[in-house]
């Protein structure tokens, strides 16, 4: 979970109270005597009211699309706000603690966080909001995450009924102890070993060498008290593969590692305050005994006497809790890339830069032609993320009440677009927090435009959970057409057809966008497949091996194809509101056009538009900027993020954005003296010294 909030150091520590703090160097509109005062009338301006009522369509319809029902809307606007007033989750100086102080502070948070969900008795629904908005990465998520959904899906009812109930009141903590410091992307070169002792009934783990140390599981190095760990199960000699088993790591009396149990935190990572919240921890075993009934039996078992026995269902259904949160980090692109993007909106049309001949306005950066084409894609990226990872959403819940069934009919369509779409939205989402940051300029760059942080938490999405490139090469593997892959089998009509579009207007035929999507994932993993059997005469292995940069890209066309897709069935949907169905349909068309343009190459090799249509295209798009320009601001604001959560100076509601970032500067620890810690060690020896040499001359 989380970011931001107060910290002990901070809060202590008085503002102006050092000795060798000068009056004079107080920010200017702090020593006027009606600093206050000037500083909460500027407050009540709103900078962007003028942005605000250019918008053509019902902002609060539009919160309501987004957020999916205004059941949501509400929901979360309450849960925003109790986080935003209460003092625990303040959010400010993060990138400033210390790493102890920064864990310190999580898990203060990840405390009153559950003391105010169980006060308040929250749902589950708003529980989860709850943390959201605390936004500090913490052990709690993959408690919750992945400790739980783990045995949920993996165990059986007696686990469940044995294990979940202590999970869920936080009896026990617990965490998803998979990758290791050898192997993390190859699931079946995991090291670690469970050998059945038939003697003792029980399962003895064991870390048979270094680069078989648990390595990475986030909440393992200082905080679970338990893991689900994953091992290769030997019974009778023989090694049946990876198995989940359920085992405790810390005494629940005073927290020390339990006996042949090595553990602690991995060191520091990626950026200041960010992911370092996490305890993503290292973790040996030296023959830990566990009873047999810990190892997760929902889909294969260990008798008394030591049988291997397999339930008659995938073997991949060990990877379920993969799958499930594959699909969440899908939603969760969207809130990154939305948060990225207000930001990066609302600053652009505050920031002025050039224009004025005369000592005018100059202009607002986000009238510039270049900043919109850079920007107004990814506002529409955050809408079609959204609609895919709602989609999805669905998929997955389908997927999992089939195999409630034993219907595996769906499993691995769940599997290829969990993957796939994971893979695309995380690298869009990471590429795209740094394209908003370089939107701002150098204020960008500034910790307090949040935005430096907002790239350092997230951007370890594009390799957690799966590496993307491993991912996109899981989806090229697919082969039947069904599902998401229908559209293959029109191939013979596909491979052939030539797009109709004859005029820039063209383009806002969703049927024209959509046939030139299919045509080119098509025409790409049909290159492929001919490539792959050209490449390799006698092992198809061999010729996917040559050919896998030209499958990832085949992969990602697949993947633009569906979120195409859905945005444009999205769109299709009744959508109340005043003019809130046009925005949707001018982003979803600013979306598909840019992806024709931006993937340009793709689509005229594989022949399927000409050239002109391309620049037809591109011609569209221009007019569709133009189109968002007028409502940019206020479907920035259909997020409904709250300043806290933002947690940007730059990306404020009110937009005014100068003082903010003026204050912010003196709040930094280089600020709390006038005269630097090691002046007199440093400076002063130096400067006297060329004083003397220049003297001598
Ligand atoms: C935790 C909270 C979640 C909240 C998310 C919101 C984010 C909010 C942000 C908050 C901040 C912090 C929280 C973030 C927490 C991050 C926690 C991170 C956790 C981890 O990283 S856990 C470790 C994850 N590890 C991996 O993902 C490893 C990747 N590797 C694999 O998945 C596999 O090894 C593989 C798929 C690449 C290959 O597997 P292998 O067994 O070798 O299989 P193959 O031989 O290739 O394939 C065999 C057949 O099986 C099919 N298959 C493979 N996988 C699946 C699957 N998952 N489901 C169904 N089917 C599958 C495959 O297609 C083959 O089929 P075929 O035989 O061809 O028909
Ligand atoms: C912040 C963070 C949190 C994490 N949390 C957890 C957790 O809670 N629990 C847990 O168990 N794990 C966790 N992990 C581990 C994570 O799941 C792995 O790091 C991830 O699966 C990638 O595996 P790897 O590190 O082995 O990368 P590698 O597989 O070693 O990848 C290295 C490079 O090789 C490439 N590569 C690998 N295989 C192939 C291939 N077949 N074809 C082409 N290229 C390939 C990759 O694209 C990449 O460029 C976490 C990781 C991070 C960064």
């Amino acid at each position: 979970m989380w970011r931001g909030g107060s910290n002990t150091r901070t809060c202590k520590r008085r503002f102006f109270s050092s000795p060798t703090r000068s009056r004079h160097h107080r920010p200017p509109y702090m020593l006027h005597s009606r600093g206050s005062q000037h500083l909460k009338a500027m407050a009540e301006v709103d900078h962007l009211a003028a942005e605000r009522a250019t918008a053509r369509f019902d902002v609060e319809e539009m919160k309501v699309a987004w957020a999916g029902s205004r059941h949501a809307v509400h929901v979360a606007d309450r849960m925003a706000r109790l986080v935003a007033s209460d003092p625990v989750f303040r959010k400010d100086n993060r990138t400033m603690l210390s790493r102890k102080e920064l864990f310190k502070d999580t898990l203060r948070k990840a405390a009153h966080a559950w003391k105010r969900i169980v006060e308040l008795r929250l749902t589950e629904e708003e529980a989860d909001l709850l943390r959201q908005y605390v936004d500090q990465p913490g052990y709690v998520d993959l408690h919750w995450g992945m400790f739980v959904p783990a045995i949920k899906g993996q165990g059986t009812e007696e686990q469940q009924h044995k294990w979940l109930p202590l999970a869920y009141k936080f009896q026990i903590i617990g965490c998803y102890a998979q990758t290791e410091l050898g192997h993390g992307s190859n699931v079946q070169g995991l090291e670690t070993t469970a050998t059945f002792d038939p003697k003792t009934d029980e399962f003895v783990i064991h870390s048979p060498t270094l680069t078989s140390s648990k390595w990475w599981p986030g909440g393992l190095g200082k905080a679970s008290t338990h893991a689900v760990v994953y091992a290769r199960l030997i019974t009778e000699g023989k090694d049946y593969g990876i198995h989940g088993f359920i085992v405790q790591l810390r005494s629940l009396e005073d927290h020390s590692p339990l006996p042949g149990v090595t553990l602690g935190d991995i060191g520091g990572k990626f950026g200041s305050g960010a992911y370092n919240s996490m305890d993503n921890g290292v973790l040996r075993f030296d023959h830990v005994r566990i009873p047999r009934d810990q190892m997760l039996m929902r889909l294969s078992q260990v008798t008394r006497e030591g049988k291997y026995v397999h339930s008659n269902v995938p073997k991949q259904l060990l990877y379920g809790t993969m799958v499930y949160v594959r699909q969440s980090i899908v939603a969760d692109a969207s809130k990154a890339l939305s948060r990225a993007v207000c930001i990066a909106v609302r600053y652009s049309a505050v920031r002025k830069q050039f224009g004025s001949q005369d000592g005018g306005p100059e202009t607002q950066v986000l009238n510039y032609k270049t900043q919109q084409s850079r920007l107004f894609p990814l506002l529409a990226s955050a809408y079609a993320f959204r609609f895919v990872g709602d989609w999805l959403n669905w998929l997955y819940t389908d997927v999992t009440q089939k195999l409630e069934a034993k219907d595996f009919s769906t499993l691995q369509e769940a599997h290829a677009c969990t993957a796939g779409l994971k893979a695309v939205t995380t690298s869009v989402t990471a590429d795209a927090i740094e394209e908003c940051r370089k939107l701002c300029g150098g204020h960008g760059y500034l910790n307090s435009s949040g935005l430096p942080e907002l790239f350092a938490v997230y951007v370890p999405a594009c390799t957690y959970e799966g590496d993307n490139v491993v991912l996109l090469l899981q989806l090229a593997s697919g082969k039947q057409p069904v599902g998401t892959m229908a559209y293959m089998g029109k191939v013979q009509y596909l491979m052939q057809c030539k797009s109709a579009v004859s005029s820039a207007e063209d383009w806002l035929n969703p049927d024209a966008i959509q046939e030139a999507f299919e045509a080119r994932a098509l025409r790409m993993a049909v290159n492929c497949a001919q490539n792959i059997s050209q490449a390799a005469s006698q092992e198809e292995a061999a010729g996917f091996y040559e050919r896998s940069p030209d499958l990832l890209e085949a992969a990602v066309a697949h993947i633009q194809l569906i979120i195409v897709t859905k945005f444009i069935e999205k769109v299709h949907q009744e959508i109340p509101g005043h003019g809130v169905k046009e925005q949707l349909q001018a982003l979803c068309n600013v979306y598909a056009l840019y992806i024709l343009h931006k993937h340009l190459g793709d689509f005229l090799a594989t022949g399927c538009i000409t050239p002109r249509q391309g620049a037809l295209a591109n011609e569209q798009l221009g007019k569709l900027y133009a189109q968002v320009r007028p409502n940019a601001v206020a479907l920035v604001d259909a997020f409904n993020y709250t300043d806290h959560y933002l947690g940007s100076v730059l990306g404020r509601y009110d937009g005014d954005v100068y003082p903010a970032l003026y204050e912010e500067a003196w709040k930094d620890p280089l600020n709390e003296t006038v005269v630097p810690e090691g002046y007199h060690e440093y400076l002063r020896p130096l400067i006297k010294q060329q004083q003397l040499k220049l003297s001598r001359l």
